[in-house]
């Protein structure tokens, strides 16, 4: 098999290492394709052995899947300005967000399209993607794509295409929320005295110590948080602030925003 990526940059970039990484391709067999030629030789010296190109030195491109990790605002120009055409037979993978199967088979005139949505730790092989296909793609073809993207972590086939901008907007974007909770957190910490380096440690264990709690636990996160919440106690102050800000309101409105501009990157 061979596959081409459109636009290696982070995701693109990746990707491809998860896939090398599980031997599902040989290194050979991986052209990726970037904008600018400073970005090709720093790719080249992770990818040695594969086909590293710009945009513009592609005139025929060989490729049985053709990732496209291009920007969603800049898919129309990409498509524009493509010096190749997209072979007839190939699977088409998109990861942008917000762009719709129909959007993308209109721009690039070609019917076999996936579309999914990854996140950031695809890099270590935890991500989630969710994903969903167009018409006329074979069962065997998408298994081939879900073993692609189970190196990259899991994945999950959504039926009904509209929601993959809920995932967008849940997991795509997700890692950021957290990062920006855990942010707050250890701020708080160095606020309240403790060095920055021992506030991380306190706040990425208690991270981890909760992952690990939510998914070894029975209970469900309300019996977790009463665990924590003694009875007029210091949880249970942070709690009410948090509720009189309306924090969850905040967070849920925050998620929807997301979804929404997903749809607004498809107009
Ligand atoms: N980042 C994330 O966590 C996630 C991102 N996605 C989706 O993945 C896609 C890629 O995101 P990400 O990897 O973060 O983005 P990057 O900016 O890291 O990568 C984008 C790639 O597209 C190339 N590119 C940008 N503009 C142009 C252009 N005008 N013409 C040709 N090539 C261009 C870049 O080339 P160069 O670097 O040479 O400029 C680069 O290779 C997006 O569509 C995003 O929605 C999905 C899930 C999670
Ligand atoms: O922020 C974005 O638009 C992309 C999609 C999901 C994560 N990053």
């Amino acid at each position: 098999m061979k596959i081409a990526v459109l636009g290696a940059g982070n995701m693109g970039l990746s990707f491809s290492k998860s896939f090398l990484k599980y031997e599902l391709i040989k290194p050979q067999n991986l052209h990726l394709i970037t904008r600018s030629q400073i970005k090709k030789e720093i790719i080249k010296s992770v990818f040695p052995d594969s086909e590293i190109s710009s945009f513009n030195e592609v005139k025929e491109l060989e490729a049985d899947l053709i990732i496209i990790a291009v920007k969603p605002q800049d898919f129309a120009f990409v498509v524009e300005n493509l010096t190749f055409k997209i072979p007839g037979k190939s699977l088409v993978l998109s990861i942008m967000a917000g762009i719709s199967i129909e959007k993308i088979q209109k721009f690039l005139k070609h019917k076999f399209v996936v579309r999914a949505m990854p996140n950031s730790p695809t890099l270590l092989g935890m991500g989630i993607t969710g994903y969903t296909a167009a018409e006329g793609i074979s069962f065997s073809e998408l298994m081939n794509v879900e073993r692609l993207l189970n190196s990259t972590g899991r994945s999950v086939y959504l039926e009904d295409e509209k929601l993959l901008d809920a995932v967008t907007a849940l997991s795509g974007s997700g890692p950021a929320y957290f990062y920006y909770i855990i942010d707050a957190m250890i701020k708080a910490g160095t606020e309240m005295g403790i060095d920055e380096n021992l506030s991380k440690l306190f706040v990425k264990q208690t991270m981890l110590g909760a992952y690990h709690l939510i998914n070894n636990s029975d209970k469900s996160l309300e019996e977790l948080i009463k665990d924590v919440a003694s009875k007029g106690g210091t949880t249970e102050a942070a709690l009410k602030t948090f509720d009189d800000r309306v924090l969850k309101s905040i967070l849920k409105d925050g998620i929807l925003s997301a979804e929404k501009r997903a749809k607004e990157l498809n107009q």
